[in-house]
């Protein structure tokens, strides 16, 4: 297992040819940017969790049924200041680490402890998020990398800071059908205040402004106040519906005063998170029309939820479905020295990812009684008790177990919707098989083949689409048969059965999240990567069959 999870990965600079089998839609022309960690040794030192890995990215090009596979590490400040000194220097979210060994330990002291909040890393390993005509490698510190694309060159480092007061944001932000941006991150105790603050970045900017760069016209949109000033709750992701935010202020939180001594301490940022189980999950709820959060409280059981899937709205309730966890165990799987030969038995998880609705009544009869259902809907069995004090409980109704990485068709983002894909999970972290849901039917369609790991599953529309899963499905897979070439496999989205796959004799990571960028995004010609590389691909073709 080391060799999918601890084992650096070789960057594959020159696009190679893939050797695909079945046959690629026509029409399905443009590139999946994925992003993930790859480099987990730096000279003698190691990191300790798979999620500190330097970012690794890659993209598979589809052109004319032909694919094209590329990677190339991130230039991080962190890669570069971590390569130049031949070991890791840069903390990351498992790993601490000293810039200078030789210093004793009270001018460490000195220097960590004139910053309440450190300095993050820059090592954006998790996503790709597009702001206007840009892309950003992003993480969930202040820090996001622009790059380039195609050739997956780094570029700017962007510190969210110089736009919105934000320590930490999120690496999921959403868009709506402008192409405008919505995150949220946390303001750690800025003004004596901890908060967590939801932003838009305009996809444009008017001709008239000065400076053309979307980031300078970040807006906060609306901010909540932590429930602690110094244990703001952490969070992956969040959800929007047509007219909402939700948020999730769940007891899986940040101890900022932990989180300010861990260098002295020499401890790492993991060791600053803790799971309350003795706390509520509080449900906000942002109306976008006022932009303030609605004044009822609404809660439900201690949780720890990464991933929000959809949220829409039905009949004066709002509805929202997330991947939920009885306690952070996940987190701690994460950790090497647990993915080794005998991850099955170390890496099992305590509870199983769970999909989960939620109901939310959106106006509250102040009379209503104090112990009735305020969901009437026939389309859920989730309730949401009247209690005392303007508050109100409530209670998921269970929809499926044994799943993550979510994805669904993002034209339905925020409205009612019925496919869920995702990989599915059962007692080890590790996909074995990706799924379609049907959160209507509650019937799902399975891939999965022996020795396979299929990453994050991704929908891409039809260009005339009329159902919600008319597509396909992009999921790269890594394989443990070490025989067994790692693959971008294509299955169409309906049936749930394969449509092609395109072989790449490369050692491919195991990725996190990416997104497609159809070529009617860009001008393709000029970007071609045939042009980089005239035809008879090197070794490629070669490729031995799978
Ligand atoms: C470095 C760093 C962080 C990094 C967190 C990371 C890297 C989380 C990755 C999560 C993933 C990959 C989840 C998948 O579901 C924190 C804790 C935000 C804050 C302190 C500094
Ligand atoms: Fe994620």
């Amino acid at each position: 297992m080391d060799i999918i999870f601890g084992k650096n990965k070789k960057e594959q600079l020159e696009p190679v040819r893939a050797k695909v089998t079945g046959r690629i839609p026509t029409w399905l022309q443009g590139t999946l940017l994925r992003n993930g960690p790859g480099m987990h040794t730096v000279g003698e030192t190691r990191y300790n969790h798979w999620f500190d890995g330097l970012a690794l990215l890659h993209s598979f090009t589809i052109r004319d049924g032909e694919v094209y596979y590329r990677s190339k590490y991130l230039r991080s400040d962190t890669y570069n200041a971590n390569i130049e000194a031949n070991r890791i220097v840069v903390s990351e979210f498992g790993t601490m680490a000293y810039p200078d060994p030789c210093k004793n330990i009270f001018s460490k002291a000195f220097s960590y402890l004139s910053h309440t909040i450190p300095d993050f890393t820059d090592n954006c390993l998790i996503n790709i998020m597009k702001c206007g005509e840009d892309f950003y490698a992003t993480t969930e510190t202040n820090y996001m990398r622009k790059i380039n694309p195609q050739t997956l060159e780094t570029l700017e480092k962007v510190d969210y800071r110089k736009y919105v007061a934000v320590n930490l944001a999120t690496a999921h932000p959403h868009y709506d059908a402008a192409g405008n941006v919505l995150n949220m991150g946390t303001s750690i105790m800025d003004k004596g205040k901890t908060k967590y603050v939801i932003f838009k970045i305009p996809a444009t900017v008017p001709e008239d402004k000065k400076g053309k760069n979307p980031l300078k016209h970040t807006e906060v949109f609306c901010s909540i106040t932590s429930r602690s000033l110094l244990s703001p709750s952490y969070y992956h992701s969040f959800g929007v519906t047509e007219n909402y935010i939700v948020f999730l202020e769940q007891p899986f939180k940040l101890d900022i005063l932990k989180m300010s001594t861990a260098y002295i301490r020499g401890v790492n940022w993991a060791s600053c998170l803790a799971f309350h189980k003795e706390d509520k999950t509080y449900i906000h709820i942002i109306d976008q029309r006022t932009k303030k959060p609605l004044p009822t409280k609404f809660y439900t059981d201690a949780m720890v939820v990464f991933h929000h899937v959809n949220a829409y709205e039905e009949d004066g309730c709002l509805l929202f479905d997330v991947i939920t966890y009885e306690d952070s165990s996940l987190y701690q799987l994460f950790y090497l020295a647990n993915l080794n030969q005998d991850f099955e038995e170390n890496s099992r998880l305590t509870s199983i990812p769970t999909l989960r609705r939620f109901a939310v009544p959106l106006n509250v009869d102040k009379n209503a009684e104090v112990g009735s259902n305020l969901i009437e809907l026939a389309s859920t069995t989730a309730r949401a008790l009247k209690e005392k004090d303007d508050q109100v409980y409530c209670q998921p109704e269970l929809l499926y177990e044994g799943l993550e990485l979510p994805r669904i068709n993002y034209a339905h983002n925020g409205k009612r919707y019925r496919y869920v894909f995702a990989a599915e999970v059962q007692w080890s972290p590790i996909p074995t098989k990706i799924l379609k849901y049907d959160v209507l039917t509650k019937s799902s369609l399975k891939w999965g083949q022996e020795h396979c790991w299929p990453a994050e599953p991704l929908f891409v529309p039809t260009p005339d689409a009329k159902d919600e899963d008319d597509g396909i499905i992009l999921s790269a897979i890594v394989s443990t048969d070490p025989q067994k070439l790692p693959f971008l496999l294509i299955l169409d989205a309906k049936s749930f059965t394969e449509l092609a796959r395109a072989s790449i004799d490369v050692e491919m990571h195991l990725d996190l999240h990416g997104l497609f960028i159809p070529d009617t995004d860009w001008d393709a010609r000029k970007q071609a990567p045939s042009q980089e590389e005239p035809d008879g691909a090197p070794d490629c073709c070669e490729a031995p069959q799978t």
